[in-house]
């Protein structure tokens, strides 16, 4: 069998005395498209991070198509593309020097794909021969999403990849990761707060909250069976099934986020609720 693209297991990462990472377990399946949800903060730059091995964890251990991150090839580094969430570009080098750059150290390099892709996305002569840092915020980006898909990556981990582009820019990522990425098979992790980005790209989110994944699934049916469950406390005494967790409202009702189903629908005083992917996230990473 194919070894998963990533495979986390009792991943601790520490900053000072704060567990952003605490003995957390993760596996992304190939071919798998995860949108990764979590409040700010909550460690998903730095998960991304630990799992590329751009960070150093404090504990666990983080395979990448079956390899350890210590003992990784060349030849499965070349298997994945990253975009973070700060430019780390060659700011003194152009857009086209720091890509020839980059197409030296990939044997597989799209040349065809990264002209299309500058051309679409509007990197005339004078932007592709101009020094990186005199690109706009948003400009950086492109090319950074430019760098991380040239040479076909199999495992893409993009770190809120759209959060500087104008919302042209943003309809023209999502439809060339959803059509030149994803199509191809493309096991992707992408972080957002765009839940509208979100929805339209990824099939699965993964939720991380007190630096564990706390829940995951298929989009839809996570969508499908989550309720709110809103009645008074001799109703809602005992926990319900598929409970996530409950509170007390204004009033002294009590509510409960429940997933997998709509228990009480029927129960006279109690009512009940579907959730929106934005009222999950935050009912989820409350
Ligand atoms: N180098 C560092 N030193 C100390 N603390 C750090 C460092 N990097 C991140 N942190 C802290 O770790 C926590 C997680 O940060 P991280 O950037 O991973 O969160 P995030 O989920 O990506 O947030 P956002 O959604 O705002 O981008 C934050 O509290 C942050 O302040």
């Amino acid at each position: 069998m194919t070894p998963s693209p990533i495979q986390m297991r009792g991943v601790a990462k520490q900053f000072g005395s704060k567990a952003i990472l605490d003995n957390l377990d993760w596996e992304v399946r190939a071919g798998q498209v995860v949108g990764l949800l979590g409040r700010n903060g909550a460690g998903k730059s730095t998960l991304m991070e630990c799992l590329l091995g751009l960070r150093e964890t404090d504990g666990g251990s983080v395979l990448l198509f079956g390899e350890p991150l210590n003992a990784l090839t060349d030849a499965t580094r070349a298997r994945i593309g990253y975009v973070p969430q700060k430019s780390d570009l060659f700011e003194w080098m152009t857009a086209l020097q720091m890509l020839d750059y980059f197409k030296a150290m990939y044997p597989r390099w799209n040349d065809a794909k990264v002209a299309s892709l500058l051309d679409r996305w509007g990197f005339d002569g004078l932007m592709r021969n101009k020094p990186i840092r005199r690109l706009s915020g948003g400009e950086q980006q492109r090319l950074s999403i430019v760098r991380a898909l040239a040479h076909d990556p199999e495992l893409l981990v993009l770190d809120e990849p759209a959060s500087a582009l104008d919302p042209a820019g943003r309809r023209s990522f999502l439809a060339e990761l959803v059509d030149g990425v994803i199509e191809q098979g493309t096991t992707v992790v992408f972080s957002t707060h765009i839940l509208t980005d979100l929805e339209r790209v990824a099939p699965d989110v993964a939720f991380l909250k007190n630096g564990r994944i706390a829940l995951q699934g298929e989009l839809d049916t996570l969508l499908d069976g989550a309720r709110r469950v809103i009645g008074p406390a001799n109703l809602l005494g005992a926990a319900l099934p598929g409970e996530l967790r409950r509170s007390q409202t204004g009033d002294g009702s009590v509510c409960v986020i429940v997933q997998g189903g709509a228990p009480l629908a029927d129960t006279p005083g109690v009512r009940v609720e579907p959730l929106g992917l934005e009222d999950l996230f935050i009912e989820v990473t409350r």
